[in-house]
């Protein structure tokens, strides 16, 4: 379904009945990055999945920032009349989630991370971060989205996704190329990790469960999420083994049952 914020159109997908859990996607994703896991959850969940601006069918491409895409899902949360949220946030939707705890912390029940982080802690990292998130959309627009997702492919991060079957590979690639130049550019330019604020000295004020999960093989983002945890009052890291930055690609099975299982106080 499509929910209207403002001038926004917003595609929101729901499935099953319960406690409301929440699924922002990363870079390149969209709300079909979750469908392996909707009948696992949505067994004990309201599960919502949200597709962010410039990824899917979400129509939202003047200028936004990550907290205006925040105050949208606060819109979005009192149409659909929802109350403490159970938010789940993978790469840059794990920030884009983690910004809206820290925005809307009255609102969340408990917040998911996967391969995610608080930001950038100077202002020099910020710039010289947009200016790498700039140089990427650049070359979405010149080269096309075709050559960018065999680039963005091929980044060492996603190094690990290589030893995946041909078919998932694939079909990684495919949900990657159902977008557009223009909207994938908007969100590299407006909601890039150089482009957000930090929120590495807010972590220690969300008293709410937070689960950080990376995988042992995303030794970045293990490393940050190391940091992560110690700041935060309520929180725990699960770490996966023989797993890169996408571990709900990676290890489905896994993923899912740690996901359920916190949630549910297993
Ligand atoms: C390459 C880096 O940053 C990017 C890595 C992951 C984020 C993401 O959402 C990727 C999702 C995917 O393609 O599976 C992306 C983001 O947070 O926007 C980052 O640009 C890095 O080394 O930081």
């Amino acid at each position: 379904m499509y929910i209207e914020i403002d001038s926004k159109k917003y595609w929101v997908e729901q499935e099953g009945r319960g406690e409301p859990l929440v699924l922002l996607h990363g870079f390149t994703g969209l709300t079909k990055t979750w469908s392996p896991f909707i009948q696992q959850w949505s067994k004990n969940f309201h599960v919502i999945s949200i597709d962010l601006p410039g990824h899917g069918k979400t129509k939202a491409y003047e200028p936004f920032s990550i907290e205006t895409v925040c105050d949208d899902i606060y819109k979005i949360m009192n149409r659909l009349d929802l109350d403490n949220i159970h938010l789940l946030g993978y790469s840059m939707g794990g920030r884009t989630a983690l910004s809206f705890a820290c925005l809307y912390p009255q609102c969340v029940e408990s917040l998911i991370l996967e391969s995610s982080s608080p930001g950038l802690k100077t202002v020099d990292e910020q710039e010289n971060r947009r200016k790498w998130d700039e140089k990427l959309a650049i070359k979405l627009e010149n080269e096309g989205l075709f050559s960018f997702v065999s680039y963005w492919t091929n980044i060492p991060l996603f190094e690990t996704q290589k030893h995946l079957p041909k078919q998932i590979q694939n079909q990684l690639k495919q949900e990657r190329l159902s977008h557009n130049a223009k909207g994938l550019a908007a969100s590299l330019r407006y909601m890039g990790t150089g482009s957000q604020p930090s929120w590495w000295n807010q972590l220690e004020k969300l008293t709410f469960k937070v689960l950080l999960i990376t995988g042992e093989l995303d030794e970045k983002f293990t490393a940050l999420n190391r940091e992560m945890v110690n700041l935060l009052p309520n929180g725990e890291h699960q770490l996966i083994k023989d797993a890169g930055h996408a571990i709900h690609v990676e290890e489905p099975q896994i993923f899912g049952k740690i996901v359920s299982d916190f949630i549910l106080h297993k």
